[in-house]
């Protein structure tokens, strides 16, 4: 260990009694019984009425002010996570890299890209609100972009169901990309097979020879234990809730049919819609498939652990203010962090040898005008 962050007591006693996350056993874990999953329901556009509700809300959510941001509830959880991607984006990405943003909501991500000093970033988001706020943000022209220069590298958005459109012939002429992204989303994909697949086959397909494809999501691991440690089939706290429906009263499930297990999810000022849990070992193998081999799994619990030991991570962490601040009495409440255990990070690499970087970056910086936002 090089430098130890001081975390707030609370947080640094919870640390001290971590104990990591012990991947369970696909078949002891995901136990057989039928999957109640059926035909799905389609809207009157022909997406199914669950993916429309997902999309719909994420459309729906406001563009907070920086102000409305720091009177959260959950604010530390947001700082938390962002620190989280920031240093997935720090540790995988090099300069010029070209950049996918898989579910890129409202470009919450795109300052962090520019510190990375990316050469070339496409974002995709189904939520059309998502996609035109993330046009303004990259545009300078929000509250989050208050005071800040124009980023240093040329964007795309694009507004399309990522786990339902075949990206490869929309991106063809981008180029294969170094990086892909997808952040707290690829959750969304796995109500079924078919939508599972297509989402690994589209991060395989935009990726170059070892390429990295980084994210977060729930851990199935962890949820299914809170769920069997709950009387009912409810759990959370004051922040966050999970409900499973009377289909998973006995609280197994199935290793033979991982798709299409449901809960609901609030989490407090963030997310109210249904969710999917994605069993790890279904998601590894799967990816293989893909040819995208596991690189590092981490719950958040033991990423923050890990990752606060280096110095550089530990400064950003204070500068965030994602634990709190100790001097003045301010700390991520229990509930925050006990919110942040649902959640792990994972990394896969693309496999086949790695081709030479190019040395320009694609494109070259300028606005992007609303009727230059791809709809697919
Ligand atoms: C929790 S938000 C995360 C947004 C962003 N990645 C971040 O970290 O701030 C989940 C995002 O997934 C998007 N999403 C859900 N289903 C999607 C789909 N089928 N295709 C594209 N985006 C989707 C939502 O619209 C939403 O913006």
């Amino acid at each position: 260990m090089i430098w130890q962050c001081t975390l707030p007591g609370k947080v640094g006693a919870l640390l001290g009694t971590l104990v990591d996350v012990v991947e369970m056993k696909r078949g002891r874990e995901f136990e057989t019984s039928a999957n109640p999953a059926s035909k799905p329901r389609l809207s009157r556009d022909g997406t199914p009425e669950r993916v429309r509700q997902v999309a719909n809300h994420y459309s729906a959510r406001p563009n907070q002010t920086r102000e409305q941001r720091e009177a959260s509830p959950i604010i530390h959880l947001k700082k938390l996570n962002n620190w989280i991607k920031s240093v997935l984006i720090q540790i995988y990405t090099q300069r010029g890299d070209a950049v996918i943003d898989i579910a890129c909501g409202k470009g919450g991500d795109l300052i962090k890209w520019d510190k990375a000093s990316i050469g070339y970033y496409v974002g995709i988001d189904i939520a059309e609100g998502s996609i035109e706020d993330a046009v303004k943000r990259y545009n300078g022209d929000t509250d989050h972009a208050r005071g800040r220069r124009n980023f240093c590298f040329p964007a795309k958005l694009i507004c399309a169901d990522c786990f339902e459109v075949d990206l490869e012939p929309v991106l063809k002429d981008d180029g294969l990309f170094n990086v892909c992204s997808v952040q707290f989303a690829m959750h969304y994909s796995w109500d079924t097979e078919e939508r599972a697949r297509r989402a690994l086959r589209n991060v395989s397909a935009m990726l170059q020879p070892g390429g990295c494809f980084i994210g977060t999501m729930p851990d199935a691991d962890v949820l299914v234990r809170k769920l069997r440690d709950a009387d009912g089939l409810e759990f959370g706290n004051k922040v966050y809730r999970v409900r499973f429906d009377e289909n998973y009263s006995d609280k197994h499930f199935p290793s033979s049919t991982p798709y299409g297990i449901q809960y609901e999810f609030h989490l407090e000022d963030a997310v109210d819609c249904p969710e999917w849990l994605v069993p790890f070992q279904c998601f590894r193998a799967l990816a293989a498939e893909y040819g995208l081999e596991l690189v590092f799994k981490s719950n958040f619990h033991s990423f923050v652990k890990q990752y606060c030991q280096q110095k550089d991570f530990a400064d950003l962490m204070r500068k965030l203010g994602a634990l709190g601040d100790p001097a003045v009495g301010d700390s991520i409440t229990d509930d925050e962090w006990d919110a942040a255990y649902i959640y792990l990070v994972f990394v896969f690499r693309k496999s086949g040898n790695k081709p030479p970087r190019p040395k320009t970056p694609r494109g070259t910086y300028k606005i992007i005008a609303p009727e230059e936002v791809i709809f697919l």
